[in-house]
């Protein structure tokens, strides 16, 4: 896909950054996406999956090197369940309108149209019996679905979502992988991370290991090899499963 910028293709080239002087988290990072993708991430922790996701959300400014983007395309980002403190009151409706917020420019008033668009989106997900209860009295499972309704909300072009299944039980797991093949059928580009190599990864049409720097992408079965995983994770892994 060189020299072509389909609809939410990601572009990365050479891309260096990290949080202190001198220590870059992320180094040399090429990576191109082609638009309609869908791809998993994967690499042991603090290998910068996190961080590269960032990158590419535009959520921070790499240090070096440019990361590309149709102009006027959307990127959703639905980030780690635990990395939010919930501990303040806030709805599930309230939540999800936030990422109206910045279309609609008014604030954290929801119009009807935008409240039957939020009711859609929540019921799609299976959580629209939660709309008006409070974030912080849902499981985990629960609050990534709400995330994930925060982010297609907006009807990102692109959408971003770090360790999307963590501490989910299967069924969640099987119906947050459902939304997203749903959504990447419609054409968007979905990114995610993941530690589950046999639930998850394995099961996507592209995968990219990573430590610090790119290190093999692919399609699982010619990607997820003992050798490989040993350069990832510095250990075989067992890639089975026997979940
Ligand atoms: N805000 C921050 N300030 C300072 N250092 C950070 C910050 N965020 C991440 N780091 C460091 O950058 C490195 C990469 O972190 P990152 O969260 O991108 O890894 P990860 O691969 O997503 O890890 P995990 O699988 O555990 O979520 C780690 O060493 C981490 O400690």
């Amino acid at each position: 896909m060189t020299g072509m910028k389909a609809a939410g293709a990601v572009t990365l080239g050479e891309v260096t950054y990290g949080y202190s002087y001198n220590r870059p988290v992320i180094e040399g990072v090429n990576l191109s996406i082609a638009a309609g993708s869908f791809v998993g991430i994967l690499g042991p922790s603090g290998s910068g999956k996190t961080t590269l996701l960032k990158v590419i959300a535009g959520l921070v400014k790499p240090w070096h090197g440019s990361v590309d983007l149709e102009r006027g395309r959307k990127i959703g980002y639905v980030p780690q369940v635990e990395s939010v403190d919930w501990n303040f009151p806030v709805t599930v409706k309230e939540v999800v309108s936030m990422g109206v917020w910045n279309s609609s420019g008014r604030g954290p008033w929801i119009g009807s149209a935008a409240g039957e668009a939020i009711m859609r989106v929540l019921e799609s997900l299976g959580i629209g019996d939660y709309a008006s209860r409070q974030i912080s009295e849902l499981s985990g499972g629960e609050q990534q679905r709400v995330f994930l309704a925060r982010a297609m909300i907006r009807s990102p072009d692109v959408l971003v979502l770090d360790e999307p299944t963590s501490g989910v039980d299967h069924a969640t797991r099987e119906a947050i992988l459902g939304v997203l093949g749903e959504l990447n059928q419609k054409g968007v580009t979905v990114i995610l991370t993941t530690h589950d190599i046999s639930g998850v990864a394995r099961r996507l049409p592209w995968v990219v290991c990573m430590n610090r720097r790119i290190i093999s992408q692919g399609r699982p079965a010619d990607i997820l090899t003992n050798e490989n995983l040993l350069a990832t994770y510095g250990l075989v892994v067992d890639t089975e499963g026997g979940r």
